[in-house]
């Protein structure tokens, strides 16, 4: 196991490998000399410049993108937090093994490989109402699977989830590290009723007065109020930074994954990028604590990776223009002022 304690964890936090500026530097120069008006390509360029800084190549490839969708089953989900049973979790497991999901054709139009990583669905996580999610060491072995699914040659990860119940761990997640109570961050996942909403708070506000005690503590928060595939993205966030792999994030869900890690350290997500604002009510505040600007904004509210897998076409756009175009000189176009 890559990382044996929570300390182990706190540890890599404090120092972590830092992608390579020089690549960055070399990107951007190349950048000011194609054939546009500086800048003109806006976000497009910075994407392409992030990619070179993580990839360390002055012209970044996209041969081998993955999507890791990490799932996982909530115990809170016995408090009637979502519009939809539990088994959909498994159920929805089998139609991404079919190729029947959105991700499935997301991942084909982004020519992604799609990686489904169930994580002990027949174990749910403890109803964080009552009890800690997750000891300690249950929440290291889902870190640890996320860890694992990241292949190190990879050019571009990007991660999400499938898990009924998880909009409100990570609504938790926001709680408990962000303040601002359960009305800050509980939104409607699923299309939960009025109802279903007021249930969701509620178990929100008893969970963050049981667990009072371990708020000041980003990894303690995630072991006890978190789940399974939201361990497993920062593990797979902690991987994608060992092996310099740039990750894109999904939505609401899989932002409140890494929160434990930014709360760690302010640059521990310095390899990541938004990949979209989901329409869950609580993302945009999210990414703006986060300091974190999404590439989409496209009112989607899925999750699967499915907002992060459309952003890989955006990636592929600016490293297309990035590598393709002409500069100046090579065109024989006239730069400003010649
Ligand atoms: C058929 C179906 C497919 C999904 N794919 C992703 N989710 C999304 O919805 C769930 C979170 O919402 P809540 O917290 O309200 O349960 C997660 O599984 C998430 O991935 C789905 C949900 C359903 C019903
Ligand atoms: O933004 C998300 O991650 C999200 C929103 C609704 C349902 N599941 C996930």
């Amino acid at each position: 196991m890559q990382f044996a304690s929570l300390d182990d964890i706190r540890a890599f936090c404090r120092d972590l490998p830092g992608g390579d500026q020089r690549f960055a530097d070399m990107a951007a120069h190349r950048q000011q000399n194609l054939t546009k008006p500086p800048g003109s390509l806006g976000r497009l360029e910075e994407l392409a410049i992030w990619l070179a800084q993580w990839q360390g190549r002055e012209k970044p490839r996209l041969e081998r993108v993955t999507i890791a969708v990490f799932v996982g089953n909530h115990g809170v989900a016995s408090r009637g937090v979502s519009a939809y049973p539990q088994a959909v979790t498994a159920q929805m497991v089998a139609n991404f093994a079919a190729g029947g999901a959105a991700i499935n054709q997301i991942a084909k139009a982004a020519a992604a490989e799609l990686c489904v990583v169930p994580i002990e669905l027949e174990r749910p996580t403890h109803d964080f109402t009552e009890a800690a999610a997750m000891s300690p060491e249950e929440y290291l072995e889902a870190v640890d699977a996320g860890y694992r699914t990241v292949p190190d040659d990879c050019d571009l990860l990007a991660v999400g989830e499938m898990g009924i119940a998880n909009t409100t761990a990570a609504a938790m997640l926001c709680a408990a590290l962000l303040g601002g109570g359960a009305a800050r961050w509980a939104g409607r996942g699923t299309g939960v009723d009025d109802d279903g909403l007021a249930r969701k708070r509620a178990a929100i506000e008893t969970a963050l007065n049981f667990h009072r005690g371990i708020l000041g503590d980003p990894l303690a928060v995630a072991a006890a109020l978190g789940g399974r595939e939201l361990a497993a993205i920062a593990g797979a966030g902690l991987a994608a930074r060992q092996h310099n792999v740039p990750v894109l994030l999904d939505g609401f869900v899989a932002t409140a994954a890494v929160l434990p890690l930014a709360r760690l350290d302010a640059s521990a997500l310095d390899h990541c990028r938004a990949g979209h604002v989901s329409a869950e009510s609580g993302h945009r505040d999210l990414l703006r604590e986060m300091r974190l600007l999404p590439l989409l904004d496209l009112d989607m509210r899925l999750g699967e990776a499915s907002g992060a897998g459309v952003a890989i076409l955006l990636a592929r756009a600016a490293l297309a223009c990035h590598a393709g175009m002409a500069t100046f000189t090579e065109a024989g176009v006239s730069g400003a002022g010649d």
